[in-house]
């Protein structure tokens, strides 16, 4: 068998991990493409047509075949998300975790967003998701992909996560997705296996712990830690839960699951704390490591802030923003320099505090500017799930329509309505255009635009 595409000693190291099965692996490896996975946006309940289900994510779907996602305008309307399989067992634990009672979660590790879209999906508008980023060239990808997914429970943050410590005792979950040495990525990105080295892994295992000391204060006591790698190496998954058990005071949490799913139960060394790995070959999907913990140890209280300082709001301009909001009582408008923004009212005090603890980027829906009697409306607007399509003009696109509009190419609709439209695919809002008598103004965001051209059939 022809394993010399596999990094030195990786396949033999690799032996040793439980549930490791060589031949399946690397048959995985050397037949079958990593399969194409797409999981459904749960508020925006668009009509796609899918493969099997994932078999932990009711959201989760294979796809036959990978088509060009960046000629689809339901993709670009966050009607789905790309993700890899395993990954979507993420969602699966915090569905195993979570109690009725309004959480604050936070993804310290959230570029490009694929999880943080996964635990958006499993909250409610009551619980607050603080994605961060500490790479601020990567914090825009992430904003997008929250925009596409609509909710306006979601502050983007862009800090260290030392930074963090700021805030005792302030989230009920974390999830810590983490830099790793990338082993489990190897089928869908075998450039990766140049980089993989041990003195890497062991690099990667110090980073671990560090990331993890840092923001283990953030935690409340009883809340949930979810750890995650996509690395096969043990220093970097079961070693890491020891650590984490021997350094502070936490308890284990097993997750209850399906033997047919081809999932691995492993447990750590010394503390025996439960861990999942994914192994292609033994699930259809990538490689990954999951496990959780619970915090038992007292924290301190994150306090709070009463800000003062508000940019003050006139009433005529909140009048205005109001009208575009699907359920504007529910809604704490807020102005940043010239833009409105929206945010859950549950959330107020929250973005409060963490505005002055944290560098926040992107908070709950930037409504737009008023310019005299008019609304200039956002394009995270268009996409959110608060926009009041019931008073809002809507123009329903066809299919090169959408892909014209999404080009910022000039559109010529014959159309008789007046004024600023949601642009819409199969009832799916992908941006605004301002309808005027002879034409028509593509407001589509110029950073954001397909650049290429479809593939001829
Ligand atoms: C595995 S990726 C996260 C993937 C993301 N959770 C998702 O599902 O789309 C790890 C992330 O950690 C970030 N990162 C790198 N070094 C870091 C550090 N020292 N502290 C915190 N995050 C770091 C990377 O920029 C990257 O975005």
């Amino acid at each position: 068998m022809e394993t010399t595409q596999f990094p030195p000693k990786f396949l033999e190291l690799l032996d040793s991990e439980p549930g490791f099965n060589r031949e399946s692996f690397v048959d995985a490896h050397q037949k079958t493409p990593a399969p194409t996975t797409i999981r459904l946006n749960p508020f925006k309940k668009a009509d796609i047509k899918t493969g099997n289900q994932v078999p932990w994510s009711a959201d989760g779907f294979y796809l036959d075949a990978r088509p060009s996602f960046t000629f689809d305008p339901l993709f670009h309307a966050g009607a789905y998300y790309v993700q890899e399989a395993s990954s979507m067992f993420i969602g699966y634990i915090l569905q195993q975790i979570k109690q009725q009672e309004p959480v604050k979660i936070l993804d310290l590790c959230a570029a490009p967003g694929g999880k943080s879209t996964l635990l958006n999906s499993a909250m409610t508008t009551e619980d607050l998701l603080v994605a961060n980023e500490i790479i601020k060239t990567r914090v825009p990808i992430l904003a997008d992909n929250l925009t596409r997914w609509g909710m306006a429970n979601t502050i983007v943050t862009n800090n260290d996560p030392k930074d963090f410590e700021r805030l005792p005792g302030f989230f009920d979950i974390v999830l810590v997705d983490a830099p790793c040495s990338g082993s489990g990525m190897f089928r869908k990105d075998p450039e990766a296996m140049t980089e993989w080295s041990e003195a890497n892994v062991n690099l990667c295992h110090q980073r671990q712990e560090r990331i993890l000391a840092d923001v283990y204060p953030a935690l409340k006591e009883d809340g949930y830690l979810i750890y995650s790698t996509c690395s096969y190496s043990h220093q970097e998954n079961e070693n890491i839960l020891d650590w984490l058990c021997q350094t502070f005071n936490m308890e284990s949490i097993r997750i209850p699951i399906n033997n047919d799913w081809g999932i691995v139960e492993t447990q750590s060394a010394l503390k025996h704390a439960w861990g999942y790995r994914f192994y292609p070959g033994k699930v259809q999907g990538e490689g990954l490591f999951a496990a959780c913990l619970r915090k038992k140890e007292e924290t301190s209280d994150p306090g709070s802030f009463k800000n003062n300082n508000n940019q003050k709001v006139d009433k005529q301009g909140l009048e205005l923003v109001r009208s575009y909001i699907a359920t504007p009582e529910k809604f704490y408008f807020f102005k940043v320099n010239d833009d409105w923004l929206a945010i859950n009212n549950v959330h107020k005090e929250s973005l409060n505090l963490l505005a002055h603890r944290l560098y926040i980027k992107k908070s709950g829906v930037r409504i737009g500017k008023v310019a005299g009697r008019d609304v200039v409306p956002d394009h995270e607007l268009a996409l959110s799930t608060i926009v009041n399509k019931d008073v809002i003009l809507q123009t329903p696109l066809d299919y090169n329509q959408a892909i014209q509009y999404l080009r910022r190419d000039n559109l010529t609709i014959d159309t008789a309505d007046k004024g600023w439209s949601l642009m819409t695919y199969e009832g799916q809002a992908l941006g605004w255009a301002k309808l005027l008598p002879n034409r028509i103004n593509n407001y589509y965001p110029k950073e954001l635009r397909i650049l290429s051209q479809p593939a001829k059939s």
